[in-house]
């Protein structure tokens, strides 16, 4: 018996490498483009960090019109594909928390959450090298037992996210990552479930942010992006 792979109709070619996002800011990929709210201890990046940001941002692709017209899909998947930026993400993103968050004065997180689907693919080796649990925030009906569960609305529809009941105890201390913070709902979401089991959230960490959609706007903890992209629609004038 023959088996066929098929592919997936391809409603868009990926735009080229960062290197020709047509439509960020000349500056908003510069390697100290990474934004913070609430903490002022803001260190300048290191040239380690600096450098790691060139790296990471020149991997990154976009398709237009996907998955729906008008929306500019940002690909972190390429960092996944070379070992040598998996590593340079993992690090850049364990530099800046070990930073804000130091051990020696207890402000490291307990607890790494992250969301489903793309914060799985950073978040359990994250918390490996800080020494914290991952726990997983998934979308309705994935998860066994007792959950929580938070509706929200994202860039383009609506969901509901859910957590395990007992997967954060009352004032463990938790940071919540994701790969891209576009209309802030899912994270917006998620730091409500984290509040909602008792958690101290201590902010939210992201590897790239549509500066133009304000997601951070949403969010009610400290905000840390590697990278930020997309100027958003041409103002009518
Ligand atoms: O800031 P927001 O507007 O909420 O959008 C950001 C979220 O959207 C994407 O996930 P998506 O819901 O597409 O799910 P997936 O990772 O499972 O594809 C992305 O990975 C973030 O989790
Ligand atoms: N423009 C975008 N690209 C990739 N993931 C997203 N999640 C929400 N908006 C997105």
């Amino acid at each position: 018996m023959s088996s066929t792979i098929s592919s997936s109709p391809q409603p868009s070619e990926p735009l080229d490498s960062t290197s020709s996002h047509p439509r960020s800011t000349g500056h908003a990929h510069h390697p100290d483009a990474s934004k913070e709210r609430f903490p002022p201890a803001r260190a300048p990046a290191t040239p380690e960090l600096a450098s790691l940001k060139i790296k990471i941002q020149q991997s990154l692709r976009q398709y237009p019109d996907f998955p729906t017209p008008g929306i500019l899909f940002e690909d972190i998947l390429p960092l996944f594909q070379d070992p040598e930026l998996h590593e340079s993400l993992v690090r850049a993103l364990e530099l800046h928390i070990t930073t804000h968050y130091p051990k020696k004065q207890g402000k490291n997180p307990d607890i790494i959450v992250g969301l489903e689907a793309r914060g799985f693919l950073f978040g359990p080796s994250l918390a490996l090298r800080l020494g914290a649990g991952f726990v997983p925030v998934r979308k309705q009906g994935k998860l066994p037992g007792r959950t929580e569960t938070a509706a929200y609305e994202k860039e383009y529809g609506q969901d509901f996210f859910q957590i395990q009941a007992d997967a954060i105890k009352p004032g463990q201390k938790v940071l919540v990552i994701d790969d891209i913070i576009a209309t802030g709902g899912s994270a917006a979401a998620t730091g409500s479930l984290v509040k909602k089991l008792g958690g101290t959230l201590l902010g939210y960490v992201f590897i790239l942010e549509l500066d133009f959609l304000k997601g951070r706007e949403k969010l009610d903890a400290s905000v840390y992006t590697l990278l930020s992209s997309q100027e958003g629609p041409p103002k009518e004038s």
